[in-house]
């Protein structure tokens, strides 16, 4: 069988990061590939490098050292603005507390990054349309987000994130703010494009709900990793 691409690899990453002058270590010599159609759950108690990981992995910060590769490209020797066009094409971020527009639509958040990619205003409504109605959010295209439930705008979250077609798409704590049946049907979504369509998620999280939808756990510790294991298929 032919060996899975890696679309994102990190070789040795260090970050060190400057409190008050003080350095805090968060990673320590970091080195992990992610395949192109992972379903991943980063775990580890809190400060063990999560969100650090997940932000270099997204190209939002640099590390101290090491190496980073989004597909072909090294992010780690981008300049700003490059770097920020590696994000815009490639990269699908989903936030804690959602990051939606408040004074834009459902439908218009999920168009936002269309837009700024230059897709047309045809495409870019039909694509949105089509997502939100496959994520269950039909008839609720025109609501803003504080009209929305917290599932609700996490599922417009990656109905945004995924829209770009991203490469990698990297929730953090997804479900944190949801109650567990929002949550469950957020993960049964998600992985159901993951499945259907290879769309390849690692998803930071504490929820035991979630690491157990993962097919490959990655544990952190003290800004290591200390394991990294796949679960045979189901
Ligand atoms: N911007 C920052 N400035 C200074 N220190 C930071 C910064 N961001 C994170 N840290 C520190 O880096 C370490 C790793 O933090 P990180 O947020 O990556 O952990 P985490 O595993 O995501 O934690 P949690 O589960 O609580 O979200 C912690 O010691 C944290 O205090």
């Amino acid at each position: 069988m032919a060996r899975p691409s890696a679309i994102v690899r990190a070789e040795h990453v260090t970050k060190v990061y400057q409190r008050d002058s003080i350095p805090v270590p968060a990673l320590h010599l970091t080195s992990v590939e992610i395949q192109e159609g992972d379903f991943i759950a980063l775990v580890g108690p809190s400060g063990s490098g999560k969100t650090t990981l997940l932000n270099l992995i997204g190209g939002l910060d640099r590390p101290t050292s090491g190496r980073i590769w989004v597909g072909e490209q090294e992010i780690t020797s981008l300049g700003r603005k490059a770097l920020a066009e590696v994000r815009l094409r490639h990269i699908g971020f989903v936030f804690q507390e959602y990051n939606l527009v408040p004074v834009l639509s459902a439908l218009e958040n999920v168009e936002y990054v269309m837009l700024l990619q230059g897709v047309d205003e045809e495409r870019r409504r039909r694509e949105a349309l089509r997502l939100l109605h496959e994520l269950g959010l039909e008839g609720l295209e025109s609501r803003r987000p504080n009209e929305l439930s917290g599932g609700q705008q996490q599922r417009v979250a990656v109905a945004r994130a995924i829209a770009a077609r991203p490469m990698i798409v990297l929730p953090d704590e997804p479900t944190a703010n949801l109650d567990s049946q929002s949550g469950s049907a957020l993960m049964d979504m998600m992985r159901r494009l993951n499945e259907e369509q290879g769309t390849t998620f690692v998803f930071s999280t504490h929820d035991p709900m979630v690491v157990e939808r993962a097919r490959r756990v990655i544990r952190l510790r003290d800004g290591r990793i200390e394991a990294d294991e796949r679960k045979p298929a189901s």
